[in-house]
Parts: C-alpha cells; structure tokens; sequence
C-alpha cells in the first residue's frame, strides 16, 4: 500500500499531510526559525562560491547542499557539512532515508485509525526531502543560468539590491516588500523555467462537467501547469523570459492569478512557503556578493531544458566574480 503524502490519497494522505504541514510549522515557517535556518545557509553558500575566486564552477553541488541542508534541519535535526561522506551519499542515493529508522511519539499502534506507523513516516521523511531539494535546487540552477544569459536583469538587480540593502545587512524574507524588481525576476525565473510540467496526477470521484467537458467518475487528470505558465492570453511575451509580466508601469510588484508553479487547490505544494522564502534570500545574497558571469573563451550559455521529472538546465560552468 502507498505510504506518505505524494503518492497517497484519502485518510493516509490526510493525516500525513497534516502532520507534514504541521512540522514545518512547529519548526518555525512563517516564523523565524526556519528563516534562519535558511540566512544560515545563504551565509555558507556565499562563502563556498567566495572560495572559488572567479573560476569556473558548476553551481549544483554548493545549492543542493545549502537547499537540502534546510529540509536537513527540519527532517534530521542538523545540518550536513560539505565534506560530509553521508550527505554525498544522500544526494546520490535516497536509500540513506530509507535505512535511517527514526522512531517518534507520533508512531501509535494504540489507535486503529492513525496512519502513523514507520513506512509512513519513513515516506513522509522521503517526500519531504524529494520535493523540497530536487525542486528548489534546480530552480536555482534556472536564476544563475538566467543571470549569465541576461546580464542586464542581473545589473538591474543588483542596483535595486545596492540601493536598498547594507553591503552585511542580515537579508530577510519581508525585504521583498522593498525590492519589487528583484521579486518579479524571482517570479519570471519560475514561470519561465516551469520546472514542474506537471503536477501529481487526479482521479475524478464523480460524474462532473468541467467548462462545457464532461469529466466521466474514475478519469485520471494529469494537471499540466506549463500550459498555464506559458499561456499566451495570460502573458505579454510567454516564451521570452520578461520580468515586467510582475510589474507595472511604476514599477510596483504584482502578483498574477496565472503565477501557478506550485500547483493551487488541495494538493497545492506543501513546501510553497518554504520554498519562496528560500529563493528569496538565497538569490538576493548571492547576486549582492556576485555577478555571474560567462567563464573565459565561452560565448553562449544552454538555455535548453532536458526533459525528465523536474524541467532541468543542462550541466553548465559559470565564474561567480565577487563584486
Ligand atoms: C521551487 C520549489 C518548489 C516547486 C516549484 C514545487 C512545486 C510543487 C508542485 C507543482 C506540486 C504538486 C502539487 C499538485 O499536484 O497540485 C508540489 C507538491 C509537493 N511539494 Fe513542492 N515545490 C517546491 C518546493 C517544495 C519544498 C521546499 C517542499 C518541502 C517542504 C515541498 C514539498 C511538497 C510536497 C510534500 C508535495 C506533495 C503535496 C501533496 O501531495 O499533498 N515542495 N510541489
């Protein structure tokens, strides 16, 4: 039987829903603790790509380990280092999840309806982790890629960054409220990268007519999300990355009802909040410490994606050049 939130449905996927949510929330989201988690993090980040110096580097490795070493602290309760042989082996084998058997208060047997047992908890840790690493990493790869490939968005950024912020000023999720161009190159990065084509799958429970459709009990619904981040009667220029599709003409943010990467209705992204407030300031302290740009004698970058579960870039090289 199916364990966990992703691949589950009705009690199951209630209960472990709720008990995925309600962790993150003890664990501080929307508060502070896991925004610290995450400046804490940043903080690492920056000084890895400081080491490099300006040389040719391939970003993944240092993002997936500041991006995982967040979800680290609210599944295992610490964070790994970057030599760590165990956190090498996570990234390149999920099995590590799977051994580790942590036994919590929430396991009862006690009661017959609870769907806390340690295949779930064990899924749950699982899908934590997969949705919330794989996920936001590689939108993280799309912003520096988008960076290197539009140099004048980065400037622009960085000006707005420079004009608003202290050069060690401690960046936090509300500094968004003040950084309205910054925000909306965040928002272009996601719709125009769309990295989850499609969302997880529905089974229709009743007979239903859906805008004229009829929709038969027991149909499979596979929600396609790029054709909403791509819509060309919701977006000015939808194949061209721009981020004016989130401003206005005085330049304010403005959020669109068709902004849907991390899905809507029931099964809408559990890690929403987490992940925004990740990009935000991981993005934000790296283009402050840095101007990505292209390494030496290489004149065009791949803006392709490679077709597979998460919309991804190719493998690139960038030099992060401190500022
Ligand atoms: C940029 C980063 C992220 C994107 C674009 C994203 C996107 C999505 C999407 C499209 C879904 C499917 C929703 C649906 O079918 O309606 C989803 C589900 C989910 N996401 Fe995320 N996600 C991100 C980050 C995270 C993070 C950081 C976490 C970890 C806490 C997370 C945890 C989950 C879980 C557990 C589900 C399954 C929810 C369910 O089945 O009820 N995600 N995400």
């Amino acid at each position: 039987m199916a364990s966990g939130i992703i691949f589950t449905s009705g009690h199951t996927w209630k209960q472990q829903r709720r008990f995925g949510l309600m962790t993150l929330r003890n664990l501080g989201l929307g508060k502070k603790g896991l925004e610290h988690r995450i400046q804490e993090e940043a903080h690492h980040l920056v000084e890895h790509f400081m080491n490099e110096r300006g040389d040719p580097l391939d970003p993944f490795f240092p993002l997936v380990h500041s991006v995982s070493n967040v979800i680290a602290a609210v599944v295992f309760g610490h964070r790994f280092s970057i030599e760590d042989k165990n956190f090498h082996q996570l990234i390149e084998n999920n099995d590590y999840l799977v051994k580790h058997e942590p036994s919590i208060s929430e396991i009862s047997k006690a009661d017959p309806d609870s769907t806390f047992d340690e295949d779930n908890l064990v899924q749950t840790i699982f899908d934590l982790f997969l949705a919330g690493t794989e996920t936001t990493t590689t939108t993280m790869r799309w912003a520096v890629l988008n960076m290197v490939a539009y140099p004048d968005v980065q400037e622009r950024v960085q000006k707005e960054l420079d004009a608003v912020l202290g050069p060690s000023q401690l960046i936090c999720y509300e500094d968004r409220k003040n950084l309205p161009y910054t925000y909306a190159v965040i928002h272009e990065i996601q719709r125009y990268s769309s990295i989850v084509a499609v969302a997880i799958p529905r089974q229709c429970v009743k007979d239903t007519m859906l805008q004229g459709f009829p929709i038969a009990k027991g149909t499979i619904i596979l929600p396609n999300l790029t054709s909403v981040l791509l819509d060309p009667e919701q977006w000015e220029t939808p194949r061209q990355f721009n981020p004016n599709h989130f401003l206005d003409q005085d330049g304010n943010f403005v959020n669109k009802e068709a902004f849907l990467p991390f899905s809507a209705g029931h099964r809408v992204c559990l890690g929403e909040q987490l992940a925004r407030t990740e990009l935000f300031i991981f993005f934000t302290n790296l283009l402050r410490a840095f101007s990505f740009r292209l390494p030496e004698g290489v004149k065009e970058i791949n803006t392709e994606y490679m077709l597979g579960g998460a919309l991804q870039p190719h493998p690139y090289k960038i030099c992060a050049v401190p500022r």
